[in-house]
């Protein structure tokens, strides 16, 4: 039998979270934070209304968990990056030993903390290069950091094989869909921004009869301060958000303090809201974006920031809209949006296509979408999407 201590992330944080998925009840909270920071809001207990276990608070502690665990591991393959750690895959797109090992260690945290007979996870990477002769150093690097991150948790005895990596890559092969329960893991979402040093985001929700319920967004570059520049800047960086079906949307460190209840920005005035969108201006129509910010008379320079980190950055505030167009032909995953949708929407946001419908992750392993994402605040939403709406059918009529 393992050996097993207790979820080693603010554990002591709640009386509703289990200290070990399978330990279930909870204990009294002890290391709270007093007082309150910006517009962030301190809880002694983010679920408070619930006194006893609820539904998927075993599946959000083994989540954090792993989302927890692999930013260690990222953290570590970042700092000692090296360039045979990086591979391009089929698509042209990079991935590194640390968005494999992510993906494993995820996937082996998942299944020791919540067995079941129907574990089912839709993520990102796959095996099949790591099978080859040329993936045999890659994938013995991976091995290597999975079991390093492992020993120095300190939770499980286990050693992982090689084998026991790949089997464990693998079982994020699981289609999804509209029926039962379905993890979903971007291992790394931005690993263009990983390899520069910029932002990067582990993101892993859970679907269940097609809809997220519970997302978790680890970002270990991300300043815990606002980065509109409001607040205390040095406050470090690394941040955990996490969100459940009607609970809020919850922020803490990386490195475990207590959880800070955040909600999206309150402005209704298009002029004060700046703007998130990705950073590469292949991932999304920056000419396009910036006609829509126009229209709205928006003041701020574009932020331009990797991965889901922004869904984060805005269920705080940091900004007030997100816009995502990607280029003709181009088919969203869902790894890429069910944990930052749910974040987003916990926190009191709207994420919707462009013509206003929300996102339905229950089609397989993409979105079907209307042409782009967009994500605001209630008040801003009729008028973003009209902006939209304009500005695309300008788009059509220049064509
Ligand atoms: N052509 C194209 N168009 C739109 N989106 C694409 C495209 N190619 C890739 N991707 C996906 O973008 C994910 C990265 O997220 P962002 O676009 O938000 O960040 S960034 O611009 O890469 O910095 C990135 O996620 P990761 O592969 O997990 O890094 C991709 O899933
Ligand atoms: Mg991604
Ligand atoms: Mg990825
Ligand atoms: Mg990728």
């Amino acid at each position: 039998m393992e050996s097993k201590r207790p979820l080693y992330i603010a554990d002591a944080d709640f009386d509703s979270i289990p200290e070990t998925a399978e330990e279930g009840a909870g204990r009294e909270g002890n290391n709270r934070r007093s007082g309150q920071e910006g517009r962030h809001q301190t809880s002694s207990s983010p679920f408070a209304a619930l006194s006893t276990m609820s539904t998927y608070d075993q599946e959000l502690a083994a989540a954090r968990k792993a989302a927890s665990l692999a930013a260690r591991l990222c953290q570590k393959v970042q700092r000692a990056l090296l360039q045979s750690d990086v591979q391009s895959k089929s698509d042209k797109t990079p991935v590194t030993v640390a968005d494999y090992g992510s993906q494993a260690l995820v996937s082996f945290i998942l299944q020791r903390e919540l067995p079941s007979e129907n574990f089912s996870l839709v993520a990102e990477e796959d095996s099949g290069d790591l099978r080859t002769a040329s993936g045999t150093e890659t994938l013995r690097r991976i091995t290597e950091v999975v079991n390093e991150t492992l020993a120095n948790d300190g939770s499980y005895s286990s050693t992982l094989s090689a084998e026991d990596i790949l089997a464990a890559i693998d079982s994020g092969k699981s289609e999804g869909g509209p029926v039962g329960r379905h993890w979903v893991l971007d291992p790394i979402d931005g690993t263009k921004g990983f390899l520069r040093g910029d932002q990067y985001a582990i993101a892993l929700g859970l679907l269940d009869e097609g809809k997220v319920v519970l997302g978790v967004l680890a970002c270990p570059n991300l300043p815990l301060a606002s980065i509109a520049g409001k607040e205390d800047s040095n406050k470090g960086v690394g941040c955990l958000f996490f969100a459940k079906i009607g609970s809020g949307t919850y922020m803490q460190s990386l490195d475990g303090s207590s959880p800070v209840k955040v909600n999206v920005s309150a402005t209704e005035n298009t002029e004060d809201a700046s703007f998130f969108e990705s950073y590469e201006a292949a991932h999304s129509m920056h000419d396009l974006t910036s006609s829509i910010a126009k229209k709205l008379g928006v003041k701020a320079p574009p932020v331009r920031m990797d991965s889901q980190a922004k869904y984060g950055a805005l269920s705080r505030g940091d900004g007030a809209i997100y816009m995502r167009f990607p280029h003709k032909g181009y088919r969203e995953k869902i790894w890429d949006h069910a944990a930052g949708c749910i974040v987003v929407t916990e926190a009191g946001g709207v994420v919707t296509d462009a013509s206003g419908q929300p996102l339905d992750f229950s089609k397989g392993r993409h979105l079907n979408l209307d042409t782009g994402i967009v994500v605001t605040n209630q008040k801003l939403m009729p008028l973003l999407l009209k902006a939209v709406r304009e500005s695309l059918e300008e788009q059509v009529s220049s064509l």
